[in-house]
């Protein structure tokens, strides 16, 4: 049985004057403790994906089971972690980690010691009576993360949360990233254009076709390359053989979607 199965979505986005076929059963099977990553052109579908996922939006057809049972007949907590980190600028970093329970009125004293070990963990604790605006980019990633860890999500999704942060810092956060949610042991679904970014973070990639949107392709990235972190991974010459050709797939891909000219 699989920890999170995906059976036969289908998604059609309908306006006074349009119809959009987003998704298109779309079949895929994620297991405990790994993580995968969505890869794919634009307008592939893979927001409406995460929003299906995350029970923001129904799917006009399919299941989604958790471990075999329906998602919709369970109370689960997902995680989600999107582009912009959307702290509160007026709480304190602390605050905003306590946000969930502040929120459903829920706060209690192991949350705060819960919220000052994330921050431990982050490397964030000494500054966490300073607000969001003192901090940089990559900073504030990590807390939206320790954010996301607080509500003890079952399944954490992450909706391109590095693609506004500068190369360097991506390279860096995307290691951070990997390696806590490692050590918490979290599922994770990444959605990302970043082809070199899907390879070094995830165990399992599928790929993704457009117009409609269809899961194309599974790989399995090697062990070589899994087994190290994302900096070290993209070094490795197994990550530069899995690169071209997920890149040559790509470009057949956006080129058979490409109207036909005389
Ligand atoms: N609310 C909506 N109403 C109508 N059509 C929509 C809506 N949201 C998305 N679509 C359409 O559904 C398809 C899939 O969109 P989606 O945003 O899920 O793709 P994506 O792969 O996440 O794109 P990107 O990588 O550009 O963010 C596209 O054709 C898009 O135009």
């Amino acid at each position: 049985m699989s920890y999170l199965e995906l059976e036969s979505i289908s998604h059609y986005y309908f306006s006074e004057k349009n119809v959009t076929h987003a998704l298109d059963e779309m079949t895929l099977k994620i297991e405990q403790g790994r993580f995968n990553s969505l890869l794919g052109p634009s307008g592939c579908g893979k927001s409406t994906l995460l929003s299906i996922i995350a029970q923001l939006i129904q799917p006009t057809e399919g299941t989604i089971k958790f471990n075999g049972t329906p998602i919709n007949d369970q109370k689960i907590s997902i995680g989600y972690m999107l582009q912009q980190d959307y702290l509160f600028p007026w709480k304190t970093i602390l605050a905003n980690v306590l946000i969930g329970p502040t929120i459903q009125g829920t706060l209690k004293k192991t949350d705060q010691q819960r919220a000052e070990n994330l921050l431990e963990k982050i490397g964030l604790a000494n500054i966490s009576d300073n607000y969001p605006d003192q901090l940089s980019g990559g900073m504030r990633q990590r807390v939206a993360l320790a954010r996301t860890l607080m509500t003890e999500p079952a399944l954490l999704l992450l909706d391109e949360p590095f693609s506004a942060l500068d190369y360097q810092t991506k390279l860096i956060l995307e290691d951070f990233v990997l390696d806590l949610l490692k050590e918490y042991r979290k599922t994770s679904l990444l959605v990302t254009h970043d082809i070199g970014e899907a390879i070094a973070m995830s165990d399992t990639i599928f790929l993704m076709d457009r117009k409609p949107g269809r899961i194309y392709q599974r790989i399995d990235v090697p062990d070589q390359v899994r087994q190290l972190s994302p900096f070290k991974a993209r070094k490795h010459p197994e990550y530069q053989k899995l690169f071209d050709f997920i890149w040559k797939e790509m470009t057949r891909l956006e080129a058979e979607n490409e109207p036909s000219t005389l």
